[in-house]
């Protein structure tokens, strides 16, 4: 019987067991043992005792015994004891178990009472496998025993027995002069004995017919040449007809039985590392729940939570015991629809999975984004009998995706809009003003003198003030208009609202008004202006970029009209900035191409009439453009950051020039104008000493001019370079007084040595009592304080005469000498003396 595996209705050992069950007494002789054997023709008998089996004697025992000639031992010490039962409703598997696990061949297999009823060996068992399709693999040479005992047929069947005991073999060949006549089985042996006729010669008795196989034959096949013949065994030929072996009918079963016993083994093994591994995994999948950063709630069919770990704790705020029993909807935010969890549920049910993202709420009542994976388990049967989800939060990704996206959009400092939103929306404004024949207008602010706000205050409040700019402006804007910073100091609009210019002009004098206004950072008090410069579409230019270019032209236009102003943009001015930009490029190589010279313009003593000092006046002949005003050139070179270098080269030269009249004889002392860039610079007072230095000149031959508005953006590096200098003996005047930055607490706390009147003061100085007044103040207080007083733009001699009247010290201007090369100077210089 084969059998298919099936939980339901195992293959019972009663189904299998061999039910015609010899049985003796344990008194029984081996002479009535051995008849019985030869009559029913069977391998073995069970001894009963009260029905009870103690023992089994099989039909080698037997031949053993008389083997040995002790046939009167009794049954007892004959038989194996005890023996192995095994209950006939119990299942083949478990009977195989047994059977491998005791190492027995036979199970004595018992009635309900213990009493025996059958027996089962393992070639029963190995049978139920259903070995057909294993007998069709194998042939019958590969199990053959291929030298086989032989026995001389002259021998006595007692010999024989003894061989066979010797040999534990269960047949012999029988030959006679060499050749094979017969076969000597166990089952004639039993059959001799109980004839008693262990004396006679084999060739007397076995006269069996020996039926031959072909070796190459499939054991399927010589299985059935046995159930044939009802032989135990066969001999077996090669394909030249020579008997080369024996096979017998157990040797096949044994060779089935003996792979099914390996691979019955094998599965045991298997099975007891799949439990331990299983164990193992079970021990570690409690582990990783247990550690797990993801939350992790396991639900019964009935979705009733079973199990939570400490993730889930953690992220929902519910302990487990909390928890456990309930429906996870207690997590529900609310915020899906019925139709959200319908089709979730579905999924469920038809893939056994479901991903996505979800809102839920925790404990505390805050809602929160949670990325959720459900998978639904299944039994054997396929049924559904639990459900695992795993959920991370997503509070923080999403946080970061808010930023990045902020980021990507927004300027971090102010939170306004960025260069590539505000370039977006210029495009889309830009496409609806085209479309609907609509005037747009692009704005580009620019913080006034925000560099000086970063320096005298620190980045901090620099970043303070761009935010309340930043405000300010946004506060202004109509819905729809949009203002946005690209970095630094510079704000963009894009105004959407301007197809009427004064209501545009109206506008941005608010915008200015609106900055203007005091900005209260961390107790101090700061004034901001802002310069804006206005292009439209579609007069100005007709797409994004040029715009932007045109509003940039615009702003540096207020910023010449002199800031904290609005300007828009007019094509001819724009010209001008281009020629700006391009005097900006030529500047940088005049330095190199040698297109800068000093000249000099004579200071006259009044009281002497004699000059024995200068003002050193730099001149650019541009190449092209020729002679170019330093009132151009120099605030260009200022915004480029190229008046250092030019700073430096005045000094050098003026040093230079000084060295060489000295060289002539002349002591002639010349004043260099610094601006206000260069004291920012930190370190003007000692690249100037080097330069002294470098020339070996005394201190007092040099002079430095510098205007008001040093103190305004650099007072402290003003304050310390003038107290270097003039405690080295070089001369400090003040220029351009009363013009800039007009604060007479400077005059006190600087230390100088002069004070240059701005020409401004003294052109009117013969009809204005005004202008008189205040000059007479300047001299006369700047007497008081030890200040030499010098009057620059002196062209005509009434304004000689009042002055000298007013004690004026010295005079600068067209009357004496204009400002001239250094040839044409100490010419000058040397026919005043003459
Ligand atoms: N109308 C009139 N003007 C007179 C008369 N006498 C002298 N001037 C001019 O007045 C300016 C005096 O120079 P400043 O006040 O220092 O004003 C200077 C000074 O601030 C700046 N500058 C000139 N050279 C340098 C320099 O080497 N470095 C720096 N940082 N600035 C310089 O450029 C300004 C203009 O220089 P310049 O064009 O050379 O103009 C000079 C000079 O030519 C007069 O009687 N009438």
């Amino acid at each position: 019987m084969s059998r298919t595996p099936d939980r339901n209705n195992p293959l019972l050992v009663r189904h299998i067991a061999q039910t015609n069950l010899i049985t003796c007494t344990p008194d029984a002789t081996a002479e009535s043992l051995i008849r019985l054997m030869a009559d029913q023709q069977i391998g073995c008998i069970v001894v009963c005792d009260n029905r009870l089996p103690v023992g089994i004697v099989t039909r080698r025992d037997l031949i053993s015994l008389w083997a040995d000639q002790h046939e009167n031992a009794p049954i007892t010490e004959l038989m194996s004891a005890p023996v192995s039962s095994v209950s006939e409703w119990e299942s083949v598997d478990e009977a195989e178990h047994r059977l491998i696990a005791e190492g027995v061949r036979h199970l004595v297999v018992t009635k309900a009472s213990g009493e025996a009823c059958g027996i089962l060996s393992e070639t029963d068992v190995v049978n139920s496998h259903g070995i057909e399709h294993d007998l069709f693999l194998r042939s019958v040479e590969e199990i053959a025993d291929h030298a086989p005992l032989t026995v001389d047929g002259n021998s006595t069947v007692l010999s024989a027995l003894q061989k066979l005991k010797a040999s534990d073999s269960s047949a012999l060949l029988i030959t006679q002069h060499n050749e094979v006549c017969g076969i000597f089985t166990e089952r004639d042996a039993v059959t001799l004995i109980s004839q008693n006729m262990q004396d006679h010669n084999l060739s007397d008795l076995c006269n069996n017919p020996l039926v031959t196989i072909e070796q190459n034959l499939s054991l399927y096949k010589a299985r059935k040449v046995f159930h044939q013949h009802q032989f135990q065994h066969l001999a077996i030929t090669n394909h030249e007809g020579k008997i080369t072996g024996l096979i017998s009918y157990s040797d096949i079963l044994q060779s089935v039985e003996s792979d099914c016993v390996y691979h019955l083994r094998e599965l045991l093994n298997e099975q007891d590392r799949a439990l331990e591994q299983s164990q193992h995994s079970l021990k570690l999948a409690d582990k990783v729940i247990e550690a797990s950063m993801e939350a992790i709630v396991i639900c019964d069919k009935n979705s009733l939570i079973l199990r939570v770990n400490p993730s889930f704790t953690e992220i929902t705020g519910y302990t487990s015991e909390e928890v456990l029993g309930k429906n996870p909807s207690i997590l529900s935010s609310g915020r899906h629809n019925e139709r959200f969890y319908t089709e979730m549920w579905l999924n469920l049910a038809e893939q056994g999975f479901w991903q996505g993202e979800i809102w839920n709420r925790r404990r505390d009542g805050s809602v929160y984004p949670e990325w959720l994976s459900i998978t639904s388990i299944r039994d054997d049967s396929g049924n559904i009998s639990q459900y695992a989800a795993i959920f991370t939060d997503l509070t923080e990704i999403k946080k970061s995706e808010a930023r990045i996206k902020r980021l990507a959009y927004f300027d971090e400092l102010t939170r306004l809009p960025n260069r590539k939103l505000f370039n977006d929306r210029l495009q889309l404004s830009l496409g609806y003003a085209k479309e609907h024949q609509h005037r747009i207008a692009v704005a580009y602010i620019d913080v006034d003198f925000f560099q000086q706000i970063n320096d005298l205050y620190g980045h901090e409040t620099g970043d303070k003030v761009l935010k309340e700019v930043g405000r300010r402006i946004e506060h202004e804007l109509d819905n729809g208009d949009t203002v946005a910073r690209f970095g630094g100091d510079e704000f963009n609009l894009i105004l959407t609202d301007v197809d009427n210019t004064p209501h545009i002009s109206e506008f941005l004098n608010r915008l200015l008004n609106t900055v203007n206004q005091p900005i209260l950072i961390d107790d101090k008090e700061l004034k901001v202006t802002i310069s804006i410069g206005v292009s439209f579409y579609p007069t100005d230019a007709d797409n994004a970029e040029s715009l932007l270019k045109c509003a940039d032209s615009a702003v540096h236009l207020a910023k010449d009209f002199g800031r904290n102003s609005f300007r828009f943009f007019s094509s001819e001015q724009h010209q001008q900035i281009q020629s700006r930009y391009q005097m900006g490029s030529d500047l940088q190589a005049a330095l190199d191409n040698g297109e800068f010279q000093l000249y000099y313009q004579p200071k006259v003593c009044l009281q002497t009439g004699r000059s024995d000092s200068c003002e050193a006046l730099l001149r650019w002949l541009h190449p092209q453009l020729g002679f170019i005003s330093p009132v151009e050139f120099i605030p260009l070179a200022e915004d480029l950051g190229l008046i250092n270098r030019i700073g430096d080269f005045v000094i050098a030269e003026a040093c230079r020039q000084i060295a060489a009249w000295r060289k002539q004889g002349a002591e002639i002392n010349v004043a260099v104008n610094v601006s206000a860039k260069q004291f920012q610079q930190g370190d003007i007072a000692e690249r100037i000493l080097a330069t002294l230095q470098q020339q070996s000149l005394p201190a007092h031959l040099l002079s430095v001019e510098l205007t008001e508005s040093c103190f305004l953006y650099c007072p402290e590096e003003t304050k310390r370079a003038i107290n270097t200098l003039r405690s080295q003996g070089i001369q400090v005047a003040i220029d351009d007084f009363g013009t800039g930055y007009s604060s007479l607490s400077y005059i006190r706390t600087m230390e100088l040595d002069t004070l240059k009147i701005d020409r401004s003061f003294l052109v009117n100085l013969g009809d204005s009592e005004v202008d008189r007044a205040i000059v007479t103040s300047i001299i006369e207080m700047s007497h008081i304080l030890g200040l030499k007083v010098v009057a620059e733009g002196i062209e005509h001699q009434s304004q000689m005469n009042i002055l000298k009247q007013m004690s004026c010290d010295q005079l600068q201007g067209f009357l004496l000498a204009r400002p001239m090369p250094a040839d044409a100077f100490i010419n000058w210089h040397q026919h005043q003396k003459a």
